[in-house]
């Protein structure tokens, strides 16, 4: 959809922001451009729209050479997202929602309800925010009319850039969740530039690391970079504790899991007990063998069945969730365990500290040897 082919900007003073740059990013794609202060992120942007003109290379959009577009034209066709958004002050938020729709013709009825159904979609109510000024909506409100701005007239593509930077912390990983959300449902194809790479791990489908002077250092997927940066420089830029960070797009697979004694809620407590054996604990299956909770093995005697002292289990992830989501159920209801549902919350097996570091490390050492993570035979410093 979007296509950069050997594209350099050296601006007239000399300075070469971009260096034969090839890239694509695919229909529906979201590709995040991340890199330091200077290296040619908001260039390579810019000369998507035709804010900036390249002096090498060509680029196109949905086939079309862009340098042979209308800018006006091709701008319409471009959803543009900046950090400080770029609100009209004297313009309420519908009316900066309904900007380019002005600027293309329609009529005022038809852009009213563009903006509306654009600012329920982005988490604004109409009834209380199309009336309000920009200045009367805190700074991640703000951000989220550009978005809606951006989407006004439906545009295939989306350039966003340091688009949830102004905001602290906490909002701006609302604005990702819900960027992500979003994305779900409009599937656009989306160039975001960002210097965070916490940030281009979390959103990109596939991510670009820049070094100085515009030059491509790696294009790949988070997991990829992180597990497997390609040159000192990605390694260095996603930083020492990169195996942390590649928690968070490593997903719980089947082959990750423990599999300790399984009892059922109407089992007798002898039979659990002799389920169990040496175990310490057997995890509780009610009837549709769903996680009913646990049992410990010193409970698990005399009459009675397993339900009179099964416990709750309320840490649990499903299949596909990510490590990082699976570690911080374990940390938040102090498990050492935690169980993993499949389809229909059928129980499939647990994840442990132990299961969940292997897991971890499988997949890393896949991505260096580029085989499938069940391929890996894993050797630890005891077994060594
Ligand atoms: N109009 C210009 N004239 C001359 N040099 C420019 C111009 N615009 C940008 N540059 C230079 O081009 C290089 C790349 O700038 P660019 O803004 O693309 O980087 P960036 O990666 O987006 O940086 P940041 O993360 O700080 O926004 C920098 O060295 C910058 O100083």
């Amino acid at each position: 959809m979007i296509r950069l082919d050997g594209v350099s900007k050296r601006y007239p003073d000399g300075t070469v922001a971009v260096h034969e740059l090839s890239l694509d990013v695919a229909k529906g794609e979201l590709v995040v451009l991340v890199g330091p202060s200077g290296c040619g992120k908001t260039t390579t942007m810019k000369m998507v729209n035709r804010l900036v003109e390249p002096t090498g290379g060509r680029i196109f959009v949905d086939g079309a050479d862009v340098t042979h577009t209308d800018p006006v034209k091709l701008r319409r066709g471009i959803g543009y997202v900046i950090q400080n958004v770029g609100l009209f002050p004297h313009r309420s938020i519908v009316d900066n929602v309904a900007v380019v729709p002005e600027l293309s013709g329609w009529s005022k009825a038809r852009r009213r309800e563009r903006a509306h159904e654009l600012l329920e979609l982005v988490g604004l109510p109409p009834d209380t925010y199309a009336r309000r000024y920009p200045h009367e909506l805190s700074g991640g409100q703000r951000q989220r009319v550009g978005v809606a701005r951006a989407l006004a007239v439906d545009p295939p593509v989306l350039l966003m850039d340091e688009p949830f930077s102004a905001v602290d912390p906490v909002v701006r990983g609302q604005l990702q969740d819900e960027f992500l959300r979003l994305q779900e449902d409009v599937r656009k194809t989306i160039l975001f530039v960002t210097h965070d790479i916490e940030e281009a791990v979390r959103l990109g489908d596939r991510i670009a690391v820049f070094a100085q002077g515009g030059r491509l250092e790696q294009f790949d997927t988070p997991a990829s970079i992180l597990g497997a940066p390609a040159t000192p420089f990605v390694a260095d830029f996603v930083g020492f504790d990169r195996g942390l960070k590649r928690l968070s797009v490593t997903p719980v697979t089947e082959a990750d899991l423990d599999h300790p004694p399984v009892v059922r809620a109407d089992d007798t407590l002898r039979s659990a007990a002799a389920t169990m054996g040496t175990s310490r604990w057997a995890v509780v299956l009610d009837s549709k063998g769903g996680l009913a909770g646990w049992i410990s093995q010193d409970t698990a005697t005399g009459d009675g069945v397993v339900s009179d002292h099964a416990r709750r289990m309320e840490a649990w992830v499903e299949l596909g969730d990510s490590l990082k989501v699976a570690f911080a159920e374990m940390l938040q209801w102090n498990a050492g365990w935690i169980a993993v549902l499949g389809d229909d919350d059928r129980y499939l097996g647990v994840l442990t500290p132990s299961t969940l570091h292997a897991a971890l490390r499988r997949s890393v050492e896949a991505d260096n040897r580029s085989i499938e993570p069940s391929q890996v035979d894993l050797v630890t410093v005891s077994d060594a």
